[in-house]
């Protein structure tokens, strides 16, 4: 495979951040390699930013944020209206870079480009809609209402396995009620974010108001300052349940308004009363989107036993027709996963799983013979809660199949576990439908469907999964301060 051909190689920028509307290296000189995941091969490399970098672009982003706030909805709604347009106008070459470094096959990296677009044009219908509230006194005379102001300056941290919606997704109801931001690159995936900074900077996005830093050893030095620099008043950080936990402790000590988007453990449920085949496609969707390397992904598939037996035939069946390969490559629908630590979990989920009694039915093995992190699509037929996988994201693509005998036992397994992002269910009874979505301890739930992300719907998870909602109306308050202001002795017209 040769180099990835953009359209407008300028996109493609190596060895400089974007910072207060400039692109610069780091002040160290230090960089750091990007490798593509299918390939092992070298992507580019990247200006390794250290504490000193980071306040700079936090200072830029404190600068650009006295003027950027006065900006009226409308004006700031037409930068980032023109910021999607462009997106859109460069999708082929955005795309390109995501396959080339997160791996994903370039029809889903175009759905991505498509997916993160949304989110600033969804944000900048948004920006001028931006309204307070008047409110009844309890004191005779005195008039109280409320303004929304925007929070002040964000520090950003986004992950490698969605490098271009992860960072729209905040930085667009950021700029929509008037903050700035300061983007932390996931190491992994740097030049899609980098790229999208560049468009930014040809919308006439003002200087300082989008930087985009990047690291990779220094990842936990950037993100110290991020989290503990007085002047940023709100993080959103989107990965592991550990790095949030940890993140959440740094902020503590400033007190930021803080949203944390982490771990899952998706179960998806199929009752017996489903449309068997549309469970099948569903789980096909939610387990092997990305090679099942996003946080929504199913991890327990639970299936009723009066149809275990059909449901499993089905699935493996659906799995037999999936095109390993580079994402390059022609007709081939499932990509490697990002890095050797990725593949080596889920072959330890795997192997545990096997130990412990599950059967193999397709699957199970690396495939060495097509690049360093390539898995074939697996599936695992008579899991028990034992195992691994039940209480562990994958974050792979291995499909676990566990059978159950009664709702109540099957709603005891799956919120059996300390978090609670996603969770599906299909079925066609309509009471069971209420009931069962009510009782899913999660924050978002998939009913008779396996995808369920939306600009327009409030994505966000609940227990370890994390606290805070990101896209549509609820993603806006996120980066908003309430200021109620009471105007006292009005009275009122002597007659
Ligand atoms: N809830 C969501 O919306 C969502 C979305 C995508 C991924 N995830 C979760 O992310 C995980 C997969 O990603 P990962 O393994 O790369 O996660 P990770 O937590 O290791 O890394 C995510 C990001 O955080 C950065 N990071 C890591 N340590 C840091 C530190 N000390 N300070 C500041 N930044 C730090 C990384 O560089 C990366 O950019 C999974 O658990 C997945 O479920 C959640
Ligand atoms: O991986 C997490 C995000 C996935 C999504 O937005 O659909």
């Amino acid at each position: 495979m040769s180099v990835p051909k953009l359209r407008d190689p300028s996109l493609f920028k190596q060895g400089v951040a974007y910072v207060n509307g400039e692109w610069v290296p780091a002040k160290s000189g230090k960089t750091f390699d990007v490798h593509d995941p299918a390939t092992g091969k070298f992507i580019g490399s990247c200006p390794e930013f250290d504490a000193q970098d980071t306040e700079k672009a936090i200072e830029a982003a404190a600068e650009a944020f006295e003027s950027f706030r006065h900006l009226t909805g409308r004006q700031r709604s037409k930068l980032l209206r023109r910021w999607y347009e462009l997106v859109m106008e460069n999708a082929d070459d955005l795309a390109t870079l995501i396959t080339w470094e997160n791996g994903k096959p370039t029809a889903d990296a175009k759905g991505e480009v498509v997916y993160a677009a949304n989110f600033f044009e969804w944000f900048s219908e948004e920006a001028p809609r931006i309204y307070g509230d008047t409110i009844p006194s309890s004191v005779p005379g005195n008039r109280v209402f409320t303004i929304k102001e925007p929070v002040g300056v964000c520090g950003l941290i986004t992950p490698w396995n969605f490098p271009a919606a992860m960072i729209t997704r905040k930085v667009g109801p950021a700029l929509a009620v008037g903050c700035t931001v300061v983007c932390k690159a996931p190491g992994e995936t740097p030049f899609t974010p980098l790229a999208l900074a560049e468009l930014a900077h040809r919308a006439g996005i003002p200087k300082g108001v989008v930087n985009v830093i990047t690291a990779l050893d220094n990842t936990p030095e950037v993100g110290e300052v991020l989290t503990t620099h007085p002047t940023v008043r709100k993080v959103s950080f989107t990965g592991s349940t550990p790095v949030g936990k940890l993140l959440m402790k740094q902020c503590s000590g400033t007190l930021k308004k803080l949203s944390l988007e982490l771990g899952g453990n998706a179960p998806f449920i199929v009752f017996d009363d489903a449309d068997v085949d549309a469970a099948v496609a569903g789980a096909i969707a939610s387990k092997f989107r990305s090679s099942g390397q996003t946080c929504v992904c199913a991890n327990r598939i639970y299936v009723q036993r009066g149809i275990y037996d059909e449901f499993a035939e089905k699935f493996a069946a659906k799995v037999r027709e999936f095109r390993v390969g580079n994402g390059f490559e022609a007709g081939v629908t499932h990509g490697p996963l990002i890095h050797h630590r990725a593949v080596e979990k889920v072959e330890r989920h795997v192997h545990d799983a096997k130990e412990k009694g599950a059967k193999v039915v397709l699957g199970g093995h690396t495939l060495p013979d097509l690049g360093p992190n390539f898995f074939q699509p697996t599936v695992l037929t008579g899991m028990t809660p034992e195992m691994v996988m039940a209480s562990e994201e994958t974050f792979g693509p291995v499909a676990g199949l566990f059978p159950f005998d009664t709702e109540e036992e099957v709603v005891k397994m799956a919120n059996s576990t300390p978090v609670g992002l996603a969770g599906y269910f299909f079925s066609r009874d309509v009471a069971r439908v209420h009931r069962v979505a009510e009782h899913l301890e999660v924050g978002m739930v998939g009913v008779n469907t396996g995808l369920i992300s939306d600009p327009a719907a409030p994505f966000g998870g609940v227990k370890e999964s994390g606290f805070g909602r990101e896209g549509s109306l609820y993603g806006i308050g996120e980066y908003q301060v309430t200021k109620m202001i009471t105007v006292g002795g009005v009275g009122t017209l002597q007659r």
